[in-house]
């Protein structure tokens, strides 16, 4: 399902003494069946952003297209329910939002409220706990006896259980340990292969050089660039104003080029930082 913002722009209090700015005549498009990853500062306008795309926020002004959906500042409260499904969105720190006695009602919550019948909610449940790399055993468990790491693996089962066509994630594997966090990166990577739109929000520029087919960064509400990682990467003014930070691997190659290495290209995943020393090592 393609999204389309035009000149979307957000305020926050519009009409009160203490509007502020969210995003600022946004124009950009993210394409079907791609992983899309929004990046900036912290407070840039990233979750104002994404919100726009399940209505959880209108625009002030300006329109959002989603698939043949159109939403602008008129658009009713009522009627959401299958954007809502169409679009999972995975919040900051989702364990916090687990409420049910049991894992699986917590995972079946979604598909009863979207019309799945009980027999077709519990099938999902057992389905997306699989999904998320814990076994059945978990599902009759309480989700607060679980660890965090668990907790946050049950919240995005919750929301996968729904099989919304676009997933929205905020800062998914914030406070996750190295292997967890690739367990769940990966795991997206995967539903993007089989189909899904995914749209990232993330700090880690290493998950974005990892994962990503195509990066908006955003700036004071502002798109300010839009493009593929490896040319994002290498955009100098984005850079030297700070407001992007290089993957590990493009760092090192930095360093390395300072030590009399030249790369044909700035490495921006480990593979790719592999390949070129070696490269250089068999004199190539
Ligand atoms: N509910 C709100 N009411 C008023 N202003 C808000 C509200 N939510 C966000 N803002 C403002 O909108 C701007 C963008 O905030 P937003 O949360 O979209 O940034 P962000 O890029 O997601 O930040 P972070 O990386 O810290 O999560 C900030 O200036 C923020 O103060």
């Amino acid at each position: 399902m393609e999204i389309t913002f035009e000149h979307v722009t957000h305020s926050y209090n519009a009409d009160g003494p203490t509007a502020s700015l969210g995003l600022d005549d946004v124009s950009l498009t993210i394409k079907d069946g791609l992983f899309t990853a929004i990046v900036g500062q912290t407070g840039s306008g990233k979750s104002t952003l994404v919100r726009h795309i399940n209505a959880l926020l209108k625009p002030t002004s300006g329109i959002v297209k989603i698939g043949s959906r159109v939403i602008d500042s008129e658009t009713s409260n009522k009627n959401l329910k299958s954007l809502r499904k169409q679009v999972g969105m995975v919040f900051q720190f989702p364990e916090s939002q687990l409420f049910e006695e049991t894992v699986e009602k917590d995972i079946m919550f979604g598909p009863i409220n979207f019309g799945a019948t009980e027999d077709q909610a519990k099938e999902s449940a057992q389905k997306m706990i699989q999904m998320v790399g814990l076994d059945e055993s978990y599902l009759s468990k309480s989700p607060f006896d679980l660890s965090g790491g668990q907790m946050r693996r049950v919240a995005i089962a919750g929301v996968l259980a729904s099989d919304p066509e676009t997933i929205i994630l905020d800062e998914p594997t914030a406070g996750l340990d190295p292997v967890g966090r690739q367990e769940i990166m990966d795991m997206f990577k995967g539903l993007q292969k089989n189909g899904k739109t995914i749209v990232l929000i993330t700090h880690n520029m290493d998950d974005v050089a990892n994962y990503a087919d195509d990066v908006a960064v955003i700036h004071s509400g502002k798109l300010i660039a839009n493009g593929l990682p490896k040319d994002i990467f290498n955009n100098n003014d984005l850079l030297k104003n700070d407001l992007l930070t290089l993957p590990k691997s493009a760092e090192f190659a930095k360093k390395l080029s300072q030590k009399g290495f030249s790369f044909s290209k700035l490495p921006i995943t480990i593979d790719e930082l592999g390949t070129e020393i070696k490269q250089q090592l068999n004199g190539d």
